[in-house]
């Protein structure tokens, strides 16, 4: 991850990347070369207003005559109506490309993130994600478009004009772009060194966000261990980096803006003297100087807003360099080696037996978590895994709901590999229910219906009796169109996982797997829960990770992990009369007991 938050050098144009953009680009050829064609009328029109002044001094002001007026001020009115018109469509047309561009890209990454393997999660920092999907993007969608409307109005703006100036005077106009190469430096030296501050300010704007992140995620945990003076300090020390960041960036802005004014006036100033001249010996007509000294002025903003839209198209590298090394991201877990006849596999159907053989795995080179892990569970079979924390049960049921895949050995499925299986048939069959469950800002209907997208409110509602959740959902003002909050923020601990169990429940899974709580709920809770868990069981192949006793008391098997391997396994009562580890652990007050009062 270290290598892509760095890898952002923004001095050099990467092809790859803009040659990526513009491939995206594609899909808005139509817009794109709208916004070009209107912004090289534009320029074409902010050009011939100074056309227009010169007819008017050297064929109405000089003259001191009226003759044809009235067809000039018409001609005059429409150009005024002509420019109105191109600047309605092209900021119409740049805004429509900037969010539907930023709209697809923000579409694709969104879809990559859902279909990414849980290791990349582990690996990535959800503020790094969320810079991405938030300011990158939106980054990218407005230097896109606002960015090509400058490039090709200062362009077209630089062309057009010297072209008119060489027309009517060359030498004139050699004198007038004389100071053209002089600002162009001046103008990339400081617009590097804005940029450079500018880049800064944005390294440490995701760095904000990370701890924003975390410190909203954290707030609890802070406060319970009084950390707050350190969070504040570390991100007080971050804001005034960025606060010297940015000011030195509008230092440098500031010293930019009179510096290229002066030599802009410089310019006017040689044309000034050399046209001034000519007029007085009357090789240059007074319409024609002024329309000089006019032209020069105009020649010197592109320049400057070139040198401004190359460093922007520099930072949106940057942005794009990192967001299409997200979207890019190879999934570890797909369907690579699926043999997928998708409609005959719809009708596949799971007995429920599982093997584990020779099961090799870690999270990270190096450090293996299951070593050799073999085992062999029969369709309908009840398995409770217990064991201290970091032996590696969770880690079990993670491989089983190939949330990551062995790094060797495999699992087998009714004795077919799973990989040989597409992830959606597998998750179809298996109903999972996560130690902390997670559920979403929406009704409890809908977190229920997440568990079988387009259910009935009847398969909704069984499931919830089922668990034993309808009693107190129908008690609740708005039964099950009751909102849950943020995370289920509104719901207790219990009413929680109840919820968490029916949305498993609906959709009938074969393999039903529990990482139990480890937190204590009330005793009447408990007893709900107990009674879901025995009900959710019934008829199907069943992994607990297993922290009450009762859980445990109600399985067929045992398996006491250690370090990744089974130490022990075998029914409670095998355990217990062998004395061993098991025993000692329930011995130990290991597992929650309230539930022992059902
Ligand atoms: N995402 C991860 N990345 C790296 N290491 C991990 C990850 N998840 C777990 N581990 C490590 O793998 C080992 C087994 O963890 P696992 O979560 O399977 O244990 P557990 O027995 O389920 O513990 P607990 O009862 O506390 O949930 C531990 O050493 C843990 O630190």
């Amino acid at each position: 991850m270290e290598k892509i938050i760095n890898k952002t050098d923004e001095s050099q144009l990467d092809k790859r990347i803009w040659l990526k953009i513009i491939k995206d680009l594609t899909e808005y050829k139509k817009e794109m070369i709208a916004v070009m064609m209107l912004m090289i009328s534009v320029s074409l029109a902010d050009s011939i207003f100074p056309q227009m002044t010169r007819v008017a001094i050297d064929r109405f002001i000089v003259p001191e005559s009226s003759e044809g007026l009235s067809v000039f001020a018409l001609l005059y009115a429409c150009l005024v109506a002509w420019q109105a018109v191109n600047i309605l469509l092209f900021i119409k047309a740049a805004g429509k490309v900037e969010v539907r561009f930023a709209y697809g890209i923000r579409k694709k990454a969104f879809e990559k993130l859902q279909g990414l393997s849980f290791s990349y999660f582990d690996e990535t920092p959800k503020g790094w994600i969320m810079a991405r999907m938030t300011s990158d993007i939106r980054k990218i969608g407005e230097i896109i478009s606002w960015g090509v409307v400058d490039l090709v109005w200062g362009l077209s703006m630089m062309v057009i004009i010297a072209g008119f100036m060489l027309y009517y005077n060359w030498r004139l106009a050699l004198v007038a772009l004389s100071v053209v190469p002089v600002l162009a430096v001046l103008s990339r030296f400081f617009q590097l060194k804005i940029l450079k501050e500018y880049r800064g300010v944005r390294k440490i704007n995701s760095q904000i966000t990370s701890l924003f992140s975390e410190g909203i995620s954290g707030a609890t945990t802070t406060k319970s261990l009084a950390l707050e003076e350190n969070s504040f300090k570390e991100f007080k020390s971050a804001t005034d980096n960025m606060r010297i960041k940015s000011i030195r960036a509008a230092i440098f802005t500031s010293m930019f803006m009179p510096l290229a004014i002066s030599i802009g006036s410089i310019g006017s100033a040689l044309v000034l003297f050399k046209g001034g001249s000519g007029v007085a010996q009357g090789s240059v007509s007074l319409g024609v100087l002024i329309l000089f000294i006019t032209y020069t002025a105009q020649f010197f903003e592109p320049i400057r807003e070139l040198a401004r839209v190359i460093s922007e198209f520099q930072q949106a590298q940057a942005s794009a360099e990192r967001v299409y090394a997200l979207l890019g991201t190879k999934e570890t877990v797909g369907d690579f080696e699926a043999v997928i006849d998708i409609d005959n596999e719809k009708e596949v159907e799971l007995n429920g037996r599982i093997e584990f053989k020779n099961v090799n795995f870690s999270y990270l080179k190096g450090e293996p978590v299951l070593s050799d892990f073999n085992l062999c569970v029969k369709p309908g079979e009840k398995i409770a895994l217990v064991g201290e924390t970091g032996s590696g049960k969770s880690t079990i049921v993670n491989l089983l709901c190939r949330f990551y895949e062995p790094t060797s050995g495999e699992i087998t499925l009714d004795g077919v590999d799973y990989k040989k299986r597409s992830l959606g048939w597998l998750h179809s069959k298996i109903g999972y229910v996560l130690q902390s469950p997670h559920l979403f800002s929406g009704s409890i209907k809908e977190n229920i219906l997440f568990g079988k997208p387009g259910g009935t409110m009847e398969e909704v509602i069984n499931a919830a009796k089922v668990v034993n959740a309808h009693e107190f959902i129908v008690k609740l003002d708005r039964g099950y169109d009751s909102k849950v909050g943020e995370g289920g923020g509104k719901l207790s601990t219990g009413e929680k996982q109840l919820i968490s169990f029916a949305r498993a429940v609906i959709r009938n899974p074969r393999i039903f797997i529990l990482d139990e709580a480890t937190s204590s709920v009330d005793t009447q809770t408990e007893v709900y829960i107990q009674k879901a868990i025995n009900q959710v069981m019934k008829g199907r192949t069943a992994f607990i990770v297993a922290h009450r006793l009762s859980t445990v008391l109600s399985s067929d098997r045992i398996l006491l992990i250690e370090k990744g391997i089974i130490k022990e396994m075998g029914s409670h009562d095998e355990l217990m009369s062998k004395r061993g580890d098991y025993y000692s652990l329930v011995q130990s007050q290991f597992f929650h007991r309230p539930s022992d009062a059902i």
